[in-house]
């Protein structure tokens, strides 16, 4: 190691300028494409896992539990509200598109705003997108030992509370579920993409099964006077089921982590995100049609498994209670594996550009995977999702993420304008009303989330400013670079 580089040189950026220095384009995609300095990830995904991905991250708990609560806000219009917060996601996904085709790398939001807007902003996104994936995914493992105590509980056995969940919640040691969870995603992903997009692959397509399970036995007692009178709770309810509803549309992006790994990134990585969107929103938009057509919209208020509830009746049969539980269990598993795959993706990104320790981004010449990257990432998250409840910083997850996702519609727009030739296989349509009304959209579902949940981004974001300032300030290749450009 030279010391030329590290010492404190008089030609160092000051603070503003290594805050808004960006990094171009051509210098990312060098540093993906050409594997220099070492063992590379290797390019084994097509578009079927790639969209895979994508639904795997999304499709989830969400959409399991979530109409109990958005089915009183909405009445029988509840399905408008799912295609409301689906649109909303929608605009934000074509911006995803766009800059996943036009900067196929795996750091997907932190890169695109280096790129257009500088180290201090993707620092934020960067530290938003932990929140996104990291913490998000340890909060969602936590509800693993639930389901696996439902699916145990009706076959007989009754698990030990001490071991199903966090201390300090209902008599809880060591959540064992949630670790063991996630444990098992991380060995898969250590193993290799490959493997694990294809266990993926295969837990989505489970998943999806059993929600057209549930919408083939819905429709079948069907009554369209349950949609009448559509509106009971006025339009405000509608929007306010939306702001609540669109939990469920988050991890679409999860496929734009992916762009190093991808065989054809630029015709591919857009196609994955808009088509996963189609998939997941038609789901959603049957699930509740089907569901109110079966049952009076205030059938569903208080009911906390609704949907459990209602095949239950339906069919009367209570081994439908095992196959939701289980559909639930397996949503879990594979958004572990996809958020968690994305995490150490961004990681390594962060990791080339001086923002996190090098260890992240070192790659194993035998899997082709960030091994020591996958390991630290699983072990903490399995960690944490073992001991912590995450409940006020699972809410602040939301915050993050729409953030990240409002700075990549801006992207859209910096990038258009900063670098109008640059090659784009895919562009939103409408620019640049799509990538504005997604970035009033977020701002507004941001609004719309409670004080307590900004006290806690707020507290998250200064431990981040904290960590830039004493880390990544000093190990940016960018500044370091800014060195040898200021003097030769
Ligand atoms: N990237 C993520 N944070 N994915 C998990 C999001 C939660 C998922 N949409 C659900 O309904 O359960």
């Amino acid at each position: 190691m030279t010391t030329q580089n590290t010492a404190p040189g008089t030609n160092r950026p000051t603070l503003v300028q290594q805050l808004g220095a960006r990094k171009p384009i051509e210098a990312f995609m060098a540093e993906a494409g050409s594997g220099t300095g070492g063992p590379h990830l290797r390019r084994s995904l097509g578009l079927l896992h790639l969209t895979m991905i994508s639904v795997g991250a999304t499709l989830g708990t969400g959409i399991f539990v979530v109409l109990s609560s958005a089915v009183p806000m909405a009445g029988p219009a509840v399905w408008i509200s799912f295609a409301i917060a689906g649109l909303a996601a929608m605009f934000a996904a074509l911006s995803y598109a766009e800059m996943a085709g036009a900067v196929p790398v795996s750091g997907s939001s932190y890169t695109y705003t280096y790129a257009t807007m500088g180290e201090g902003l993707a620092w934020i996104c960067g530290w938003c997108l932990v929140l996104e994936y990291a913490v998000s995914v340890a909060a969602i493992a936590v509800g693993a030992g639930e389901y696996i105590n439902e699916m145990t509980r009706t076959l007989g056995v009754d698990l030990p509370a001490a071991l199903t969940n966090p201390p300090g919640y209902e008599g809880g040691v060591f959540n064992v579920p949630a670790l063991a969870i996630v444990l098992f995603a991380t060995v898969l992903l250590v193993r290799g993409t490959k493997e694990s997009a294809m266990v993926n692959t295969v837990l989505v397509f489970m998943k999806i099964a059993v929600l057209i399970f549930f919408i083939v036995i819905a429709f079948s007692a069907f009554t369209s006077g349950n949609f009448d009178p559509l509106l009971p709770m006025g339009t405000a309810g509608v929007s306010a089921a939306a702001a609540r509803l669109f939990f469920s549309y988050i991890g679409f992006d999860a496929a734009s982590t992916a762009g190093e790994e991808a065989k054809n990134p630029q015709r591919d990585l857009p196609r994955a995100i808009v088509l996963s969107m189609v998939i997941i929103t038609t789901l959603y938009i049957l699930v509740a049609v089907s569901a109110i057509g079966a049952r009076q919209w205030t059938w569903f208020s208080g009911k906390s498994a609704a949907l459990v509830q209602l095949l239950e009746e339906v069919t009367g049969q209570s081994w439908v209670a095992l196959l939701f539980a289980a559909g639930a269990v397996l949503a879990i598993v594979s958004i572990v594996i996809t958020v968690l795959y994305g995490q150490t993706r961004i990681l390594v990104a962060m990791s080339r550009d001086g923002m996190v320790p090098a260890v992240f981004g070192r790659i194993s010449k035998s899997t082709g995977a960030p091994v020591a990257g996958t390991w630290i990432t699983g072990g903490s998250v399995a960690l944490v999702a073992g001991l912590i409840p995450l409940g006020q910083l699972a809410d602040a997850t939301s915050i993050g993420t729409l953030f990240a996702f409002s700075l990549v519609s801006l992207a859209v727009i910096l990038l258009r304008r900063s670098q109008p030739d640059l090659p784009r296989t895919f562009k939103v349509p409408l620019y640049p009303v799509t990538p504005i009304l997604a970035i009033l959209f977020c701002g507004y579902l941001m609004l719309n989330l409670g004080s307590t949940t900004w006290i806690v981004f707020g507290i998250w974001m200064a431990v981040g400013a904290g960590i830039y300032l004493g880390y990544g300030r000093r190990k940016s290749k960018l500044a370091a670079q800014w060195d040898s450009r200021v003097k030769h």
